[in-house]
């Protein structure tokens, strides 16, 4: 007869491998969105020189075993010095393999900061849990210090200096307002107003970008990207969204605008990923169409 302990192992086995396998396809969910504005999606590169979809989608591959990790050992833990710092180690090792995986192109780093998160703050709640449950204990998480981490200036953390706004620290530190009160209710929203999946999710990814300070834009774009983004994001959402003939053609005039920018929401890419992900916790395949 088994025991109780080997059941829990199990238990905890099981969930991790199912929550690291949905954070690798919302990974790859992302990616293949189109049209997306200024990113790489299935019809090409967007505003970027390096990145291909090939090579996001290698890059989520890669990264399956960090959520799995993650989800193994924040199982059923309480937010903690030492949970903080093992987790920090782990998504270090995750971007690790990315970069091997990818040949030193930084395709996700900001997702696995959030996914990596959230698929902890999950793995911390025994598998269960609503998504605002997730999101705060993801946030306690966030806003422990980890001694163990080296001090880099980033490209994000010299943008949130420069332009005094907050970045992918915050937003999870904040519980990610970014996913849940703008991203999560406009898929769903999009969805019952009869809009296809794929219409839904660059709704919400619109959603997204309607208040985002995406350090990604801001470092290649400057304030001008940033407010070009928002605005567009809010035109078409303003037009009743992507399945509307208006929201379509002023997505179709944003990713223009972007590319003559240069400029590419890739912290926005990320939070869509981690909404997706949150999607899939909490809504059986079968109620999607
Ligand atoms: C806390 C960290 C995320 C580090 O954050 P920081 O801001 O200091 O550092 P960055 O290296 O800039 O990474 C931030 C990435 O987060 C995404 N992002 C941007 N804005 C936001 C936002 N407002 N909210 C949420 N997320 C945001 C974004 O990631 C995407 O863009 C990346 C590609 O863009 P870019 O950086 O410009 O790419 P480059 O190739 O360098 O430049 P170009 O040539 O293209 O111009 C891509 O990775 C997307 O994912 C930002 O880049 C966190 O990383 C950290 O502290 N980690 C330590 C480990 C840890 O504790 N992990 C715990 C959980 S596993
Ligand atoms: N689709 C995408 N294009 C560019 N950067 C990204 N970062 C995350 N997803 C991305």
């Amino acid at each position: 007869m088994r025991n109780l302990l080997d059941i829990t192992t199990n238990r905890a086995e099981a969930v991790a491998e199912h929550l690291a396998s949905l954070a690798m396809q919302s990974l790859i969910d992302e990616a293949c969105l189109s049209p997306k504005p200024g990113l790489v999606d299935s019809r090409g590169n967007g505003a970027h020189q390096d990145l291909t979809l090939s090579l996001m989608t290698r890059s989520a591959h890669s990264l399956e075993p960090t959520f799995y990790a993650l989800a193994l050992h924040a199982w059923q833990r309480q937010a903690d010095i030492a949970l903080r710092q093992q987790v920090g180690k782990l998504g270090r090792e995750g971007e690790q393999r990315m970069m091997t995986a990818t040949g030193g192109v930084n395709t996700h780093r900001g997702a696995i900061w959030a996914m990596g998160l959230l698929v902890s703050a999950c793995a911390m709640l025994a598998g269960s849990g609503t998504a605002d449950q997730i999101a705060a204990m993801a946030a306690r998480l966030a806003k422990l210090p980890d001694v163990a981490a080296p001090r880099v200036f980033s490209k994000g953390l010299r943008a949130t200096q420069r332009y005094r706004v907050p970045g992918a620290r915050e937003e999870a530190q904040q519980g990610f307002p970014h996913i849940i009160r703008l991203a999560l209710p406009q898929l769903r929203l999009s969805r019952q107003q009869g809009a296809s999946e794929v219409q839904a999710r660059l709704d919400a990814l619109m959603a997204i970008m309607t208040s985002l300070s995406d350090t990604c834009v801001l470092s290649r774009a400057g304030l001008t990207g940033l407010q070009a983004m928002q605005h567009g994001a809010q035109r078409v959402l303003r037009a009743g969204g992507c399945a509307q003939p208006n929201g379509y053609a002023a997505l179709m005039a944003l990713d223009a605008h972007m590319l003559t920018l240069n400029a590419s929401p890739g912290g926005a890419a990320d939070l869509l990923a981690a909404t997706l992900f949150l999607d899939r916790l909490v809504i059986p395949a079968e109620r999607r169409r």
